[in-house]
C-alpha cells in the first residue's frame, strides 16, 4: 500500500510573523523537520505552501500550491490538494508547526490506524492535523469545500474518525511532542 506524508505549510502566520514553514529550530527549518518525522513511513512526500512560497523551496522537493477554487481556504485545503497531487492510497498529514513531532510518534499513529481517518487527541485537546488518511476520503474533502465548510474535523467524523490518545505517547511526550508554534513565544520558551 503506497502511503504518502503531506505537509501542511500554507495560511497567514499571521501570530508567528512569518511563514512558518521556514521558521528554524536548531539549524532546521520546520518543514525539514515535518519531513524528517514522516520520511520513514511514506514512499514520498509532498509539501503544500502559498504560492509566493515555493520559490522558497529546494527544487529536489516535491512542492505545491492549495488547488484552484480552494486557494487559501486553510489545512483543509491543504489536505485535498496533497491528495489530488500525489496520488496514494493512504497520507501522512503533518502540520508545518509542530518541530518536536517525531518519527516515533508517527509510527505509532500509524499502526493504530486501520481505515477512514485516524487522529489524535490528548488531555481532551483534539489534533485533527496530525492525521492518517485513506484516500476513499478524498470526494468528501472535495463536496465539503464545495459547500464552503472548512471544518477538517467534519469530513473526518463523516469518515468514522478513530481518535487516537493514550496509546500513542506518554504524558511527558505529548506536551513538547504536540507543541504548536503558533507564536515566536511558544517558540522561544522551549
Ligand atoms: N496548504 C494550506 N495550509 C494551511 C492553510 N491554512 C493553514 N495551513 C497550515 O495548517 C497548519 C495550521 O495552521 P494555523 O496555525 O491554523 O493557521 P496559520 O495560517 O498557519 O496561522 P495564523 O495566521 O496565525 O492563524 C499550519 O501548518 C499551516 O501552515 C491553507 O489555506 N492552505
Amino acid at each position: 500500500m503506497k502511503t504518502a506524508g503531506i505537509v501542511l505549510a500554507g495560511g497567514l502566520s499571521s501570530r508567528f510573523g512569518s511563514p512558518k514553514a521556514f521558521a528554524e529550530w536548531e539549524n532546521r527549518y520546520f518543514y525539514e523537520l515535518s519531513l524528517d518525522a514522516l520520511s520513514p513511513y511514506c514512499e514520498e512526500s509532498i509539501i503544500v505552501t502559498r504560492p509566493e512560497l515555493v520559490e522558497r523551496f529546494p527544487g529536489d522537493l516535491n512542492v505545491t500550491t492549495d488547488i484552484e477554487p480552494f486557494m487559501g481556504q486553510g489545512p483543509i485545503a491543504g489536505i485535498l490538494s496533497g491528495m489530488e497531487k500525489l496520488h496514494a492510497e493512504r497520507y501522512i498529514v503533518l502540520p508545518c508547526d509542530m518541530p518536536f513531532m517525531t518519527a516515533d510518534v508517527i509510527g505509532r499513529l500509524l499502526e493504530c490506524h486501520s481505515s477512514g481517518v485516524t487522529a489524535v487527541v490528548l488531555d481532551g485537546k483534539l489534533h485533527p492535523l496530525v492525521s492518517v488518511w485513506d484516500a476513499a476520503a478524498l470526494p468528501d474533502l472535495h463536496e465539503a469545500l464545495e459547500n464552503g465548510k472548512r471544518r477538517v474535523m467534519d469530513v473526518q467524523e463523516k469518515h468514522g474518525v478513530r481518535w487516537i490518545e493514550g496509546e500513542l505517547l506518554t504524558e511527558d511526550e505529548a506536551c513538547r511532542i504536540f507543541m504548536n508554534a503558533n507564536t515566536l513565544d511558544i517558540l522561544e520558551g522551549s
